[in-house]
Formats: structure tokens, sequence, C-alpha cells
């Protein structure tokens, strides 16, 4: 379980992240989305150890994680970070990507655990092509295998899905949550597309200028009636369906 309370991060005096309490259990993946500036990827980076908040708490299984101590390596060991650029070694082949985050394990093991990633992240036909011969999705694939090599507690994924086309961005879909799932992973997933949330997530959390607005089940985040500004983000994500069903319908009706 991946817990964090009060998280509070200021630049000059802008507040950019606003007192932040988020909880995510093994397997289950929170899908933060937020309009552009609204803090998210700083957020991100305060719990994968990259960026240090000013006030707040981070547990991973109960045990607590120094927000604040001055580390010589920033990441968190058991927390890992897909960066929307991904930073694949471009001279590597893709299985290569993935067995350089096992240097200090075994040859047996670093070849066993190596192929069972690329069989988990559907990239075992591309496994000897260097990631500028392959797709976008293919390469978000091969950072998350990359990521979960080593079996983190809680995997943080940055816009997973920006740049993809519509048929690598629903394969992604899918991989994503069996990988979570079969993996036994918290996942946080940020991303400025609610419909993405939709179909992924466990859990929303919609955010706006630093705080989360509301934090709950798709179906709920679905059905909101109060918060107007909730309302309106799930309005605008699934107009463009409704807009396609009324051209359809009314144009196969003529
Ligand atoms: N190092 C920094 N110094 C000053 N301001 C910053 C810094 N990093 C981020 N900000 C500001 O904090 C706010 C939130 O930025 P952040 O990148 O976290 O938002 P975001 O929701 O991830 O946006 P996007 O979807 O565009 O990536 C923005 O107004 C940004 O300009």
């Amino acid at each position: 379980m991946l817990k964090l309370e009060n998280i509070t991060k200021k630049y000059e005096n802008k507040i950019v992240v606003d007192d932040l309490s988020i909880e995510v259990l093994a397997g289950e993946i929170l899908a933060i989305v937020g309009e552009s500036g609204s803090g998210k990827t700083t957020f991100l980076n305060i719990i994968s150890g990259n960026i240090m908040p000013d006030t707040g708490k981070l547990w991973l299984n109960e045990e607590t994680i120094d927000l604040f101590f001055n580390r010589l390596i920033r990441d968190f060991p058991n927390i890992k970070l897909v960066p929307q650029d991904y930073r694949l070694k471009p001279e590597h082949k893709i299985w290569e990507n993935i067995d350089l985050a096992l240097t200090e394990y075994t040859h047996e093991y670093r070849k066993k655990r190596v192929s069972e990633l690329l069989e988990l992240c559907g990239i075992t036909a591309i496994k000897d092509k260097k990631p500028r011969e392959v797709s976008g999705g293919e390469k978000q694939r091969t950072a998350i295998a990359r990521a979960i090599a080593e079996e983190p507690q809680a995997l943080l994924l940055d816009e997973p899905f920006s740049n993809l086309d519509s048929i690598n961005r629903s394969h992604l879909r899918s991989k994503i949550v069996e990988i979570i799932k079969k993996e036994s992973i918290a996942c946080v997933l940020v991303t400025h597309d609610l419909l993405d949330a939709f179909l992924v997530a466990d859990k929303i959390a919609i955010m706006r200028q630093g705080k989360i607005l509301k934090i709950d089940t798709p179906e709920k985040i679905f059905q909101e009636k109060e918060d107007d500004y909730v309302k309106h983000f799930v309005k605008s994500a699934i107009e463009p369906i409704k807009m396609f069903e009324e051209r359809y319908y009314s144009s196969s009706a003529s």
C-alpha cells in the first residue's frame, strides 16, 4: 500500500501542490486527472523522490519513507517512475534496456526475469529491435518493463498515453491493467484525459490548481452531481462520443 498525507509544495509564493492525501492498495490503479498546470507531475515527482515537498508524509506498506532526507540517489528503490519521455537507451536493444535494470543479479535470474517481463508486457516479438525502430506504445511498455524489473511496490506513470495513436492507446490501457493486477503493484497514473482514466482506474482523483477536488471510483466520478468543475470535466470528456452518436444516428435516420 502506498499512502501520502498532507503533501504541500510551493514555488516562490505559488502553491503548486496543496495539502494532498492519497492511498493506493497493491494491485490498484489511482488515476490523477487534471488540466495542464494543475500540479500532477510535481506531485508524481514528490512521490518518486525526485522533488522534496515542503510538508507531508509517505508510507509504503506501513513503513515510513523519509521525504526530507538529502539522499545521494534521489529515487526511492521501491517506488519506480516512468517519465513521459521513457528515457530508454537508444544504443541498446529492447531486451537490453530491461536487462540493464538487473545488473546486480545473477546471469540466470536476469535471463529468466527479462524473458518474463518481455512476455508480460507483450514485447517479446520486438526484443531485438532498438528503441527508434518500435512504436510509442512499445517504448512505453518497455519503460514499464524496466521499471517493474526489480518488483517495486509502487509504480508511477506520467502521461503514459500521450503521443499514442488510438490503437496503441487501447492496447496499452489493457496491458497496464493486466500488469498491475498480475504483479500486485500500487499504481499512480497521471493523465489529462479523463476517458483514459475511466477505462483503467480503480479510483480517480480530479486535480485543479494543486488541490484534489474529488477522489472516488470511476462510476461515482461519472455520476458526480455536486462539484461544477468535476461535472464540467466529465461532460467535456464524454461530449465527443455523444456528438459522434448524434451525427451517426441523425445521418443514418435521414
Ligand atoms: N521548478 C519549478 N519552478 C517554478 N514553478 C514550477 C516548477 N515546476 C512546476 N512549476 C509550476 O507548477 C505548476 C504545476 O506544474 P506541473 O508540471 O506539476 O503541472 P501538470 O499538471 O503536470 O501540467 P502538465 O499536464 O502540463 O504536465 C505550473 O504552474 C508550473 O509552472
